[in-house]
């Protein structure tokens, strides 16, 4: 067998809506099909992958350095010793030749992107659900039969006042959502604890509140806010800090208590593990938060998971950022603590499959082959026109 053809483009996910460091306005993601001439149910076998959000599309990388490097390879070199699958430990060394080690930068978003495609052809190959293919190979077998997902909004918006805030929190615990995540960091503190106890009122109670930073605190604001938000009793403080700055991180955790999370900007198994060396989490509370898609792929994710469980941690603790199937995927394979969930924004890439529900913030998998993008018909309508 062997890869025929590997094509890429980039979609637009952008939206008016804006974080504490950016807004979306223009942001862009990468979509990748790795065509097989391998035949299931009388058609090739087409994998897909796509860089989460938050990055913009690495095509101009995928273009000039990893697809080359690919097509280049002998094919016999890119599948596993007895010819009857893509190898993806093999792919991956493949795409990172002549690569130095250390500042990871945003290649590990093209090699991701990659990955995840790989991946999914992976499991259509063997015909089975990747959560499925990753338990046996790696969990003995055993799968989650369901993930613990959280809603992640909250956004600011232009002309976004409180009581919209508040419906769109509503509409979340309508759709079987318990835990719900805002963002929080744009405006003053006091203006942030007004929107926070707006959503408070809606939830109930602080255990069913994320709030997100994205990185814009410097360390006094950290503990200003943590000082001012330990009443609510949150589920978890994420991302208060820039991404690097472990010793933040780690002042923080002797100020705040509660749940703290980060880990999203991690794009390494080296950057990841000094995170948990040196950035003072805590592996009984604390929420570790790489995304696959973003970090080099599964092939890394292995490597981080096997990183922080030398360190004392349990993959429990980690709840990957994305929102996206392939994260699901390695939740319920990999046994993760969960993973994110946007109900609403980055359309088309947001969300599950079409037919499953989330109850009581709990959401099953499909029992479709691959990462399960075909039962996702919004999501795999853009992904076919790659392979048309
Ligand atoms: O706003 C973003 O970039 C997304 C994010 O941090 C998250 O989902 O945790
Ligand atoms: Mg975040």
């Amino acid at each position: 067998m062997r890869i025929v053809e590997i094509r890429e483009t980039t979609e637009s996910i952008a939206s008016p809506m804006a974080n504490a460091y950016i807004d979306f306005s223009k942001m862009t993601c990468s979509v990748v099909a790795v065509v097989t001439d391998v035949v299931r149910n009388g058609k090739p076998v087409i994998g897909y992958g796509f860089n989460s959000n938050g990055r913009y599309a690495a095509g101009g990388l995928l273009r000039e350095r990893f697809l080359p490097r690919l097509r280049e390879a002998k094919p016999d070199s890119l599948i596993t010793d007895d010819g009857t699958n893509l190898d993806p430990f093999k792919i991956w060394s493949t795409m990172m030749q002549n690569e130095k080690p250390g500042g990871h930068g945003e290649r590990s978003v093209a090699v991701g992107t990659v990955d995840m495609a790989v991946w999914d052809a992976v499991a259509k190959i063997e015909d089975r659900p990747l959560y499925r293919v990753l338990a046996d190979r790696y969990r003995g077998g055993v799968a989650d039969d369901k993930v613990w997902v959280y809603a992640a909004g909250g956004y600011y918006y232009p002309g976004k006042d409180d009581s919209k805030l508040q419906d769109e929190m509503r509409s979340y615990l309508d759709r079987g959502y318990k835990v719900v995540k805002m963002k929080i960091g744009a405006v003053p503190l006091a203006e942030d604890l007004r929107r926070i106890e707006a959503v408070l009122k809606i939830v109930g109670d602080g255990a069913n509140l994320c709030v997100d930073v994205n990185g814009r605190f410097d360390i006094e604001t950290a503990i200003a806010y943590g000082e001012a938000m330990k009443p609510y009793g949150l589920y978890w403080y994420e991302e208060a800090g820039d991404p690097l700055d472990y010793a933040l991180q780690a002042e923080l955790a002797k100020h705040y208590e509660r749940p703290l999370a980060t880990g999203e900007n991690l794009f390494s198994h080296q950057d990841a593990r000094n995170l948990v060396r040196y950035g003072g989490m805590r592996p009984d509370r604390d929420f570790l938060q790489y995304d696959c898609a973003l970090s080099y792929g599964l092939v890394e994710y292995l490597r981080t998971l096997d990183a922080i469980q030398a360190e004392g941690w349990s993959p429990r603790r980690v709840v990957p950022h994305g929102g996206h199937q392939m994260s699901l995927n390695i939740a319920a394979g990999l046994h993760l603590g969960g993973n994110e969930s946007y109900p609403d924004v980055f359309r088309p890439f947001c969300g599950f499959a079409d037919n499953v529900r989330v109850e009581n913030s709990y959401v099953g998998l499909p029992d479709a082959p691959g990462i399960g993008f075909e039962t996702k018909s919004e999501l795999f309508a853009v992904m076919r026109k790659l392979a048309e």
